[in-house]
């Protein structure tokens, strides 16, 4: 899914009333149906809860005057509050005419704020996409006083006085909504940590906005969700055999870390990796082959941590990272590798963090690299800290489009960077699965996708992505989010990938 600015919405809404034939007024009534559909299977019968709809000036405002006469007309009885406004749009008059009289509508007056009991549901549509400027006088003192009222607060496309692609100032106000209702695709504004306390909830509703728009806007951002991923990883041909689906390298862990290797190794093997090599320092040996059989083991001459790299050529694709340590001779290992190495590699945990302390490695990280940093491994990784979550985005734009490579920046909302700056934002997964291990986990499945030959760079990182969160969703199911451990998501791999694979086309 394309993740649009706040302009091309607009300019999406346009080309949709040129393409239909229809007024900007018909298309505000889709977006209030939309909402008003959402609404009405979760609110209880009419009359038990009271509704305020507070409208800005805008189409925004236009959307809750449009909402608020369709709950009247479902029987429900809302209040409706209008902010004072000298010029408001032309779709906002038209649908202040159609509001029923039996509707009460009043003017915000900021020195009289009317009370709002916690068990009320508020709707705001006081700014949405039309925000220009941070909020000040009396929305923002409506905004403060919604916010102070302890009650639940749905806000229409976006809550007021957050920007839907740029950061706000941290001390202008802005609605603290439990949901957000919003049209046709997301805003970057949902996927970001420092927002998540103002979007609540999201759900975006389709209005059919223009499908020929949309697809010939270029875009620098995507959401990848079921639609994106399914059907993307080839069925497995009835020929195939061990060498049609790589053999990798791993190498990982030092002493007290060998559970690292292990969990990267499980996940590769389910991966659907051909065959797996697992390079560990010799204190893990035997902890390797009994929990991981199908791996072959290649101890290091060193007991505690990885000092020589073994030879490459065997591998379709190479690993590097979890629980490795950051001994000066395993950084001479990685130095090797980075000069050596002519298949995709993937680095994780500790061999980013010696890519970090070690900059002049680098320019070396061959083209195409796919590197997974959680964001304090980001910050090492380029240097310095980020302003602000969306500062921490262009940085790794950026980063990607420097070295050429595929860099993916984890949490909530993984986001990968290819090497031509575009981002793809993951949506699976859970909170369960910030637990120690699940970025092992996520690496061994990387290694064995990048080491199918099936799969592009991208396909590879955009479906490891998607199906590990899938899996942290399924082993949740289970264990809860609390009781997940990063064990867990390795049972739910193999599953989740035969779900996500191709369907041969029916006769
Ligand atoms: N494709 C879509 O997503 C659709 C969007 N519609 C709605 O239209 C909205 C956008 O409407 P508009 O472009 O009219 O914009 P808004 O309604 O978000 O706000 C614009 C109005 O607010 C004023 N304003 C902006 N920042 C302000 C500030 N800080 N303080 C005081 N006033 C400020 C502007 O001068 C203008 O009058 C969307 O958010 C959505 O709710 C729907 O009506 C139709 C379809
Ligand atoms: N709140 C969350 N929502 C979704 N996924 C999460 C969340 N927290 C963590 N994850 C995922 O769990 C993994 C954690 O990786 P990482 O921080 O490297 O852990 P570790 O180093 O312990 O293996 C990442 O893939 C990340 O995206
Ligand atoms: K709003």
């Amino acid at each position: 899914m394309k993740i649009l600015t706040a302009a091309q919405t607009r300019q999406a809404d346009a080309a949709t009333l040129q393409a239909e034939g229809i007024t900007s007024a018909e298309l505000m009534e889709r977006a209030a149906t939309a909402f008003c559909e959402w609404l009405l299977n979760r609110l209880p019968l009419p009359g038990q809860r009271p509704i305020y709809i507070f409208c800005g000036p805008g189409n925004n405002g236009g959307d809750g005057l449009a909402v608020a006469r369709q709950l009247h007309e479902a029987g429900y009885q809302p209040q409706v509050w209008g902010l004072p406004a000298a010029r408001p749009s032309a779709d906002f008059t038209l649908n202040r005419r159609r509001l029923p009289t039996e509707v009460p509508y009043q003017e915000v007056d900021a020195k009289k704020l009317p009370p709002l009991p916690a068990h009320a549901l508020v709707i705001d549509a006081l700014f949405g996409t039309g925000l220009s400027r941070p909020l000040t006088g009396a929305a923002a003192t409506l905004v403060q006083h919604l916010n102070q009222s302890g009650a639940a607060i749905v806000a229409v496309d976006l809550p007021s006085g957050l920007f839907a692609d740029a950061p706000q100032s941290p001390d202008s106000p802005v609605v603290r909504a439990h949901h957000t209702v919003s049209f046709e695709l997301p805003k970057l504004a949902f996927l970001l940590p420092q927002n998540a306390e103002f979007v609540g909830e999201w759900e975006v509703l389709p209005i059919h906005l223009d499908s020929a728009f949309i697809h010939n806007t270029s875009v620098d951002n995507y959401f990848v969700d079921d639609n994106v991923i399914r059907g993307r990883l080839p069925a497995r041909s009835k020929f195939s055999h061990k060498g049609t689906f790589g053999h990798v390298l791993l190498l990982a862990g030092s002493r007290g870390k060998i559970g690292a290797s292990v969990l990267a190794a499980r996940a590769c093997l389910r991966g659907g990796v051909g065959l797996l090599t697992v390079r560990i320092p010799a204190v893990g040996y035997h902890i390797m082959q009994t929990s991981a059989p199908e791996a072959m083991t290649l101890a290091d001459p060193a007991t505690d941590f990885v000092t020589e790299l073994p030879d490459l050529k065997p591998y379709a694709a190479i690993g590097i990272g979890p629980g490795l340590g950051q001994e000066h001779a395993t950084c001479e290992v990685l130095r090797q590798l980075l000069r050596k190495a002519n298949v995709p590699l993937v680095l994780d945990a500790d061999a980013l963090n010696l890519l970090g302390a070690n900059p002049g490695l680098l320019p070396l990280l061959p083209r195409e690299s796919l590197l997974t940093p959680h964001p304090k491994e980001f910050e090492r990784l380029v240097g310095k800290p980020a302003r602000d979550d969306y500062h921490r985005l262009e940085q790794l734009r950026t980063f990607a489009r420097e070295y050429k490579c595929y860099c993916v920046l984890k949490g909530a909302y993984t986001t990968l960077a290819a090497p031509d700056g575009t981002l793809y934002f993951n949506s699976t997964g859970n909170p369960g699965m910030a637990t120690g291990g699940s970025g092992d986990v996520l690496t061994g499945l990387l290694l064995a996708l990048r080491a199918d030959k099936r799969l592009s760079p991208l396909d590879a990182a955009l479906l490891g992505l998607y199906a590990h969160g899938r899996a942290g969703d399924r082993a949740a199911q289970q264990t809860g989010e609390a009781g997940l451990v990063a064990g867990d998501l390795v049972r739910f791999i193999g599953p989740v990938l035969q779900e996500l694979t191709a369907t041969p086309p029916r006769l």
